[in-house]
């Protein structure tokens, strides 16, 4: 290459770089000011005040993220809040996150009607739940928390006591198989909970010959996979990302599947009551009358199924009216009903709430179960205590357990309780305060705006509260060492307003369920709680897998 060519190329390169460096430069000092500008708001000064790690211009503490798989993620939160104490602060970029785990600060925002708003990771459920219970808010949560709360009234719940029955026993018959093997008991725990769920959320069921329901079922299960890996992988949080993606292709064919189901059952069940109410056929007592006297009649305590409190929420009231008479009306029956007894409910916004409670139903309690079986195979004294439990009510019969069998249920229920202590399958509770917040345990206020990470996984192990908190012991909920904590320090099912309104359906269910399994098998395991690779997803799950074994009892 001559000189002259090489002369002229660096000219014009030098006169290419001139630009570029002015662009750096004012692109470094825009930057800079939009730093300062951000770090001078009220906003993150407020922020800045509640302990946490070092976070940096742009990312924010961000990077501690970067790579982590959810096993990581979980052991990490757990360390920052022993480092930083009940009260610590991440930044994401600019946005606020406050983790809480102090029972006093969680009441403040759990047992408010402002802090009601669910954070943005809720989103990823919007195409399935639309506007459901679960992420709804404003007046449209109020108003069909309170059109939904009387479909779980515990009159209603009695009358699935059979249902439970029968999925119960039919999937200790399908576990079989399994027996003298290893094997992961969360595909069956899965199974037979959207089965349960299928019948009595919707009034169908799975069989060979429907193949609808079948389909159904299947669907849930994988959409909820779908749900779990958004969570877990980043690239897929991304919706400009997870749109191109196969998983969103297949996400579209599970909500056809859905969509297409629950929208022509909520059909027909409509079609068909609004032919029997034209014929005088009047389902009675109607849901509308359980409504309308649960609003005169809510002054004495008689929490049915507690969780070891003496507070009650909206779910406790409706429990003081008796309807004394036993129907077998699924949630989307019962849905209609108060449709048509004037509530402003839309064809659409039942098929939301069907399709919501198929969700937050299905695979809470498969988790919850299968952790109780884990435990107990793995504490076989506690076991043998459920089984005598268990024999003192049946003796040696084969009888189905009936609602009352279930009140008699009460180490079993310690079991339950005690294991979603430590192991709550909603492993934190996230909502985004649109008010600035005074917490009570320190001087701290936490601005509108923020999101607020309610750590629940980690307030259960706290040692303050509960001693020994990594050693599993049911006698942690006898009823004088429950009554003696604050009432926030146990919350599983969330507290407050916005509590799980399937909490009472949840505990009776897994109570046949457990009790049936139990009794026709033996849990055995050879692992400790110390092998339980944990994943803190939208549902705590094991990584490692559900593995037990069974023995038959006979
Ligand atoms: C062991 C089982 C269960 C656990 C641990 C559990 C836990 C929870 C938690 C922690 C919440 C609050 C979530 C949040 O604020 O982000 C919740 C809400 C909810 N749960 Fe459950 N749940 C269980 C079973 C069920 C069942 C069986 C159903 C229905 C059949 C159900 C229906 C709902 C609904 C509809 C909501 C939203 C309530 C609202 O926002 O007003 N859950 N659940």
């Amino acid at each position: 290459m001559s000189a002259e060519i090489v002369a002229e190329r660096g000219s014009s390169l030098a006169s290419l770089a001139m630009p570029v460096v002015i662009f750096m430069t004012l692109v470094l000092v825009a930057s800079a000011l939009f730093h300062f500008w951000m770090m001078s708001r009220r906003y993150v000064q407020l922020g800045n005040k509640i302990p946490g790690p070092r976070a940096y211009p742009f990312i924010g503490n961000a990077n501690m993220l970067l790579g982590m798989n959810h096993n990581e993620i979980m052991e990490r939160a757990m360390q920052l809040s022993y480092i930083y104490g009940s009260v610590a602060r991440g930044w994401l970029g600019y946005h606020l996150v406050v983790f809480l785990t102090e029972p006093a600060d969680i009441e403040i925002i759990l047992n408010s009607y402002v802090h009601l708003t669910k954070s943005s990771e809720y989103r990823f459920f919007k195409p399935w739940l639309g506007d459901g219970l679960l992420i709804s808010s404003g007046e449209k949560w109020r108003s069909h928390r309170k059109l939904i709360a009387p479909a779980f009234h515990q009159n209603v719940l009695k009358t699935f006591v059979d249902v439970f029955n029968d999925n119960s026993l039919a999937v200790v018959q399908r576990m079989r198989k399994e027996v003298g093997k290893e094997f992961d008991v969360h595909d069956y725990m899965s199974e037979v909970t959207v089965d349960i769920l299928l019948e009595t959320a919707m009034g169908s069921q799975r069989t060979s010959e429907s193949k609808e329901g079948f389909d159904y079922a299947m669907a849930v299960m994988k959409m909820c996979d779908i749900l779990h890996s958004r969570q877990l992988k980043f690239h897929l949080r991304m919706d400009s990302v997870f749109n191109f993606t196969k998983i969103k292709q297949e996400q579209e064919r599970l909500l056809g599947i859905i969509h297409g189901l629950t929208r022509k059952v909520v059909k027909q069940k409509k079609e068909l009551f609004e032919k029997n109410f034209a014929e005088g056929k009047l389902p009675s007592p109607s849901l509308s009358e359980i409504i309308a006297k649960e609003e005169s009649a809510s002054k004495e305590p008689l929490p049915v199924i507690s969780q070891g409190s003496l507070l009650r929420d909206d779910l406790d009231f409706n429990d003081e009216n008796d309807i004394g008479e036993k129907r077998r009306l699924a949630f989307l029956d019962l849905m209609i009903e108060t449709a048509k007894s004037g509530a402003d409910l839309s064809d659409e916004e039942i098929k939301e709430e069907v399709d919501t409670i198929m969700f937050e139903g299905h695979d809470t309690t498969a988790a919850g179960s299968s952790f109780v079986l884990c435990l107990l195979g793995i504490h076989t004294d506690i076991q043998d205590r459920v089984y005598n439990e268990i024999h003192q009510i049946f003796g040696n019969s084969k009888r189905k357990a009936t609602f009352n069998d279930t009140m008699e249920m009460k180490y079993l229920e310690r079991v339950i309780f005690e294991t979603l202590r430590m192991y709550p399958p909603v492993p934190v509770i996230a909502r985004k305060v649109t008010q600035d917040v005074r917490l009570a345990s320190h001087d701290y206020v936490v601005p509108a705006g923020t999101t607020v990470v309610i750590g629940t996984y980690k307030v259960h192990r706290r040692a303050d509260i509960y001693p020994n908190p990594d050693v599993f012991n049911p006698d942690n909920f006898l009823p004088e060492r429950t009554q003696s904590r604050h009432y926030y320090s146990y919350i599983p099912f969330s507290a407050g307003p916005r509590s799980c309104v399937g909490r009472k359906y949840a505990m009776l269910k897994l109570k046949v369920l457990l009790s049936t399994i139990l009794r026709n098998y033996r849990v055995v395991s050879n692992l400790k709680e110390s092998d339980f690779k944990l994943q803190g997803d939208i549902i705590l799950k094991r990584t490692d897998g559900f593995r037990i074994q069974l023995e038959p009892r006979v």
